[in-house]
């Protein structure tokens, strides 16, 4: 295992020529933290490979974490980025997954760290290069505990990489099938972004989007005519956004507070994206969700593949990631 310890370490000095600034990175107690020589960091915690903690230089934070999450393995974290996998909900009709709990099991499960790099890139707006660091975290079938291996028995391999940049973070999920027969799964990047009052949000995008609506039951397929999604209540859909043939023709999901952009998020290969935030009764309603008014300061952009299912031959792989920007 790569940069294992308790002590910080730093990386990215190159022998012989002048020190670089550096990546300070961290690897104790069952969490990751790297912080990039201009002040921006993330921090996973290796149960769930769950990223807990995505901050810009000056020390804002960006996710909406719980203060009530449980960060000690006991229960997924409410917050954060949990990653959903390998079904979305419950699937009691699908048999493969339909023993599974809510969600799955990669969010319940201890993952391994698996290494950290480094590279550098010039933006255009700039002649100083900036450094990103990603790193990376693996469970397997080998990996999983008695109860998860009983309820989906398939050898399969995860990767999740977690880049973070000057103004982004990227999430990235690998999936394997290593058995000898086909499996089904769906994914999903279940991120709650933090805000400061959801009444001036209103989220562009997804325009023009059919959806489906899970506030009281699974309603039938709708449109969205309007290219701009305001919360004024209970929200929880599932999109699947207009996206062009080819990959770089992605709708970006942008979320706007106060009329500025604060969050722009773009999907690869990931073709839905859920929208939720549970509001007054459901926040109510979720023990581990505090201060109960902190529906207010989150949003959950969820981008995912959770409206079929992807089939996996044996020996085949599906990636997806998303990309989440932000601007000053
Ligand atoms: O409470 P959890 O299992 O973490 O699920 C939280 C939420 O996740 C997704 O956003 C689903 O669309 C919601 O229906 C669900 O309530």
């Amino acid at each position: 295992m790569v940069g294992k310890g308790n002590k910080p370490s730093m990386l990215a000095s190159t022998p012989g020529l002048a020190p670089q600034p550096q990546v300070t990175f961290s690897d104790d107690n069952g969490r990751v933290t790297a912080v990039l020589p201009t002040g921006e960091s993330v921090e996973v915690l290796l149960y769930g490979a769950t990223v807990i903690s995505w901050k810009d230089k000056n020390g804002d934070e960006k996710l909406w974490l719980s203060k009530a999450a449980k960060l000690d393995g006991s229960k997924a974290v409410r917050g954060g980025i949990p990653l959903v996998f390998p079904v979305f909900g419950t699937a009691p009709d699908h048999e493969q997954t339909s023993k599974l709990p809510q969600h799955g099991f990669a969010r319940t499960s201890r993952w391994e760290f698996l290494g950290k790099s480094t590279s550098e890139s010039t933006p255009a707006s700039s002649t100083a290069a900036d450094l990103s660091v990603k790193l990376d975290f693996g469970l397997s079938s080998a990996g999983l505990d008695s109860d998860a291996k009983s309820k989906w028995p398939y050898a399969f391999n995860l990767i999740y990489s977690v880049t973070l940049g000057r103004e982004s973070l990227t999430t990235s999920l690998v999936v394997s099938n290593d058995d000898d027969k086909p499996f089904d799964v769906q994914v999903l990047l279940h991120t709650y972004l933090r805000v400061k009052d959801i009444s001036s949000v209103s989220i562009t995008g997804l325009g023009s989007a059919t959806y489906i609506d899970k506030v009281g039951g699974v309603s039938p397929p709708q449109t969205q005519s309007a290219s701009e999604l305001t919360i004024s209540g209970e929200v929880d859909r599932v999109y699947t956004p207009k996206d062009g043939a080819s990959p770089t023709e992605v709708v970006p999901v942008t979320v706007v507070e106060g009329g500025k952009t604060k969050f722009t998020v773009v999907r690869d290969n990931l073709s839905n994206v859920v929208v939720w935030n549970p509001w007054v009764d459901k926040a109510n309603g979720l023990g581990d969700f505090e201060p109960k008014d902190g529906y207010k300061n989150m949003l959950c952009i969820e981008p995912g593949s959770v409206s079929g299912w992807q089939t996996l031959e044996a020996g085949d792989a599906f990636e997806g990631a998303q990309t989440i920007s932000f601007s000053y």
